[in-house]
């Protein structure tokens, strides 16, 4: 006998949205409408009343976070049932190709090949082309060979089916030019150790589905429901994949907010949420739109602010619940000053009986978090990084620390971590070889090293460039500030250059930051090297011990999905949030649905604040557009804000945004334009990351890379 399961206070959209389970289903659901609820309930649903085996069913959570928290109450209301297939759209790959890898001949055991192995690989690729940092950078090495794999989804696995390892070597030996060796390379790594990243997850089980009728059966029969989560970001490859598993029963449900799309540089789009019920004509659309979560005076701020978007979906939410006070705004003289607000803020929250728990701080970028790390361990506030790791134990500045630590200390551990970092040909065998004679001679291994920095044994490495950067700042230190002092470190041990070439942007910030901190130290002309350490030391040690109740500090993205009582956004500054690594007026928008989706967090009271000061580009800050697009009626400002400000703030944002549109590719492949000075051509190919057009004019021999901005259309 089944249960029946359908609560009682759910609103009329929501109860359609759980009971119209047949066909094809599109529910529009605004932030804090109970989207997530509704999905729990509808699952719920499907098994108790329905009486479908939650084998059968598919639901595509967006994380695995959403997924576990998903499993954990829908068995709160089912009890302890076997609930795979609530699944990433990733995990659900892996279960199938656990299950039919094989037919691509892959064994079951298939290896997954994660973020740091594919940077390994391209390592390897690099050094066998013998590619270096002039050439181009392993990061965007990475992103061109991912960005292929998903523009050639179907062709490169044909080749890694058809070609075996031979085949595949004599590929890239033909390879017509750099990228596309380099893609032929990867590709013959990756097989060689039956290694899948985390693209061909999905293009592997999507072309097994396409290319083996039965295989396709067996999953088409099985999943009678598809549920896909998060709708607004899933990509065109994820979307067809669920189609192609709904193709038989024909029941897919898709929930999202197209206001909270934030992945589109992963390839989601909002045309797919808008154009479904085109693909599917007889979709039912449901649209949830009472708020239940934010008091109306933060909705209307967000709402206010979201509307200043072109391309959008328009719904109108309203809040059912009681009213609060505004957004309250706070403009620092800098940013330290900007985190002693926002932990006073905090402090009198705590006074008043609120639970560090229920309070949420959230950033555009990783490298904010150091001042205000700083300032809630001197106020003893506990914290929590929840995405991510806290400043001070990531990699690139524990390195750096460590490259410190080898002029103050010396010490083994500090050497252990640098002395192959960069690659200096100092493996395992050779730093055995040190400890043996460090223990025989009671020496460190610095010490042990630079004994033996002229025998065979460090012959061929790179040891003496290594030694000489560390002597150098031993030397420098006591005649250079400090900051100058830590840049000659990282030029001479190359370890910027180092990460450069890795290209990564968010540890070259956290470095930027890490100068920012070590240059504020070097104002006090008697602060040693020895004090920051100390001081930064301090930092890192506290956050080891687990603390139950803590503040959590997170990025606006790792925020999606999530709610707390008081919600405060940081660092809202022009450059910072929005980015100024974007590149189009639509980034532009994709910024303020991210400011959207921070401000829809807060569920009783939002925060908001920003720093006068220099970026990390040496530009002065001014505070956020957002602030101003989510109403000035809307927002408490704790200091009304110079006119100079205002004024400064309209005039960067003018420039900036007239750069954007000059930025966006307005021509096509074929297409004639026309320059002042060559005359007509034709557009041979577009580089939208970079800009330019190739144009081919008909006067001169030769194309010519032309910036977007300085060609009109043609005849
Ligand atoms: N019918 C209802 N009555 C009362 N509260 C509700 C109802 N439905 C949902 N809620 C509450 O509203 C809040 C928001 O719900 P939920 O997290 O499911 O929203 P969401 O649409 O997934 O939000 P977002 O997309 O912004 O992350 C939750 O606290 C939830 O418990």
């Amino acid at each position: 006998m089944f249960l029946t399961h359908l609560p009682n206070d759910i609103n009329t959209e929501q109860r359609a949205a759980i009971t119209t389970t047949e066909g094809a289903v599109r529910v529009i659901a605004g932030a804090g409408t109970g989207k997530t609820r509704t999905l729990i309930e509808r699952y719920c649903y499907l098994v108790s009343t329905l009486g479908i085996a939650p084998k059968n069913i598919l639901c595509v959570t967006f994380t695995n976070r959403a997924a576990n928290e998903m499993k954990r109450r829908v068995r709160a209301v089912l009890g302890d049932r076997d609930l795979g297939y609530i699944c990433t759209f990733h995990a659900f790959c892996v279960q199938l190709l656990k299950e039919d890898i094989h037919v691509l001949n892959y064994p079951r055991n298939f290896t997954i090949l994660d973020m740091e192995d594919l940077k390994q690989i391209l390592q390897k690729i690099f050094t066998d082309m013998g590619l270096t940092l002039r050439d181009t950078t392993i990061k965007r090495t990475l992103d061109e060979v991912l960005e292929a794999k998903k523009l050639h989804a179907t062709t490169y696995i044909d080749d890694i089916y058809q070609l075996d390892n031979e085949q595949l070597k004599a590929r890239y030996s033909d390879a017509r030019d750099r990228d596309e060796e380099i893609f032929l390379r990867y590709l013959y790594e990756q097989k060689k150790c039956f290694g899948v990243d985390f693209n061909d997850l999905i293009n592997f089980a999507t072309w097994i589905l396409e290319h083996f009728p039965d295989v396709r059966q067996k999953w088409q029969d099985r999943m009678q429901y598809v549920m896909v989560d998060e709708f607004q970001d899933v990509s065109k490859r994820q979307y067809k994949l669920a189609q192609l598993l709904s193709g038989k029963h024909g029941n897919l449900f898709i929930v999202g907010d197209p206001d909270q799309t934030i992945y589109s540089w992963r390839g989601s789009h909002l045309r797919l949420f808008l154009d479904f019920n085109q693909v599917y004509p007889a979709a039912v659309t449901v649209a949830l739109t009472t708020n239940y979560r934010s008091t109306p005076e933060i909705l209307t701020a967000a709402n206010t602010l979201i509307e200043k978007n072109q391309v959008r979906f328009p719904k109108s939410l309203h809040a059912v619940k009681a009213s609060g006070p505004r957004a309250r705004y706070f403009h620092a003289k800098s940013d330290k000053d900007e985190a002693d607000w926002v932990v006073a803020q905090i402090q009198t929250l705590r006074a008043a009986g609120v639970a560090a728990g229920s309070i949420g701080v959230l950033y555009r970028a990783h490298y904010l978090t150091r001042m205000l790390e700083e300032r809630f361990v001197e106020n003893k506030l506990p914290y929590k990084i929840f995405s991510g790791i806290a400043f001070y134990e990531r990699r690139e500045i524990k390195d750096i620390i460590c490259y410190l630590r080898m002029v103050t200390a010396g010490d083994d551990l500090a050497f252990l971590r640098t002395v192959n970092v960069p690659p200096r040909k100092i493996g395992k065998k050779k730093l055995e070889a040190l400890t043996l004679y460090g223990e025989q001679h009671r020496l460190t291994l610095y010490q042990s090293l630079r004994e033996n920095l002229d025998t065979d044994m460090l012959k061929g490495t790179r040891a003496k460039s290594y030694v000489a950067a560390i002597d150098a700042l031993g030397q420098h230190r006591q005649t250079l500030a400090m900051d100058t002092a830590l840049q000659t470190l990282l030029d001479q041990s190359g370890y910027e250059a180092y990460l450069r070439l890795q290209g990564d942007q968010d540890r070259l910030d956290n470095v930027a930051e890490l100068k920012r901190a070590v240059q504020r130290a070097a104002l006090d002309e008697d602060a040693t090297l020895e004090d920051f350490l100390a001081q930064i030391a301090l930092f890192s040690n506290l956050d080891s011990e687990e603390k139950p109740d803590t503040v959590k500090l997170m990025t606006i993205h790792s925020a999606k999905g999530m709610e707390y009582p008081y919600v405060f956004i940081c660092g809202l500054n022009e450059g910072v949030f929005p980015s100024r690594r974007i590149s189009s007026l639509e980034e532009m928008e994709e910024e303020r649905r991210l400011a959207y989706v921070a401000m829809t967090r807060a569920m009783d009271r939002l925060y908001l604040s920003d720093a006068e000061g220099v970026a990390n580009d040496n530009l002065v800050k001014y505070p956020s557009r957002f602030i101003f697009d989510a109403g000035e009626e809307n927002i408490e400002y704790v200091v009304p804000l110079e006119e100079g400000l205002k004024t400064g703030l309209l005039r960067a944002i003018t420039a900036g945004d007239e750069q954007l549109g000059n930025m966006a590719a307005r021509y096509d492949v074929s297409d004639r334009v026309d320059h002042p000075v060559f005359g007509g051509g034709v557009i041979i190919s577009v580089h939208e990351r970079d800009a330019y057009y190739a144009v081919k004019f008909d006067a001169l021999p030769t194309e010519r890379n032309i910036q977007f901005s300085a060609l009109h259309k043609g005849e």
